[in-house]
């Protein structure tokens, strides 16, 4: 079946959300930056698939998280853009969520990355 137009505008608009959110998100930009290192290292040092694949789950969930918490504070700057107690735990909690999703992802990077780099070094 073919795509609507409809379709197509909800692709658009979603890729106007991710260019937004990379134009005013720093945060997101450096996770980008780090995605395409640690792509790039893992294709370099010829990783079995598992692990890519292990490694391109985590970078999609903590690219989204960013994505996610780049909306929450969108939406509590609209509501509140005075400070409120309520506007401060959803930035708080959002942002925590990416930090718990960008701990995660380091802690396996350094899982599947330390054996080939020790023997891509040639150290035991
Ligand atoms: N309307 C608000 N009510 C209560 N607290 C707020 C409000 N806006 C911001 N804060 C507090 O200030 C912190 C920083 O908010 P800010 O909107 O500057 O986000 P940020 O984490 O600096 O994001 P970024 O700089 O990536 O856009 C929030 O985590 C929250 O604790």
């Amino acid at each position: 079946m073919k795509p609507s137009r409809r379709e197509f505008s909800s692709f658009g608009y979603a890729l106007e959300g991710i260019v937004a959110s990379l134009k005013t998100q720093r945060h997101l930009r450096f996770h980008c930056v780090a995605a395409v290192i640690v792509i790039a290292a893992a294709i370099a040092l010829s990783l079995p698939v598992r692990d890519m694949a292990l490694l391109l789950l985590v970078i999609a969930l903590v690219l989204s998280l960013e994505l996610v918490n780049t909306a929450i504070e969108a939406v509590v700057d609209l509501a509140a853009p005075e400070w409120h107690h309520l506007g401060k735990i959803a930035k708080d909690a959002a942002a925590g969520a990416v930090l718990v999703a960008a701990i995660f992802a380091a802690a396996i990077g350094i899982l599947i990355f330390y054996k080939p780099v020790m023997h891509w070094l040639g150290l035991p």
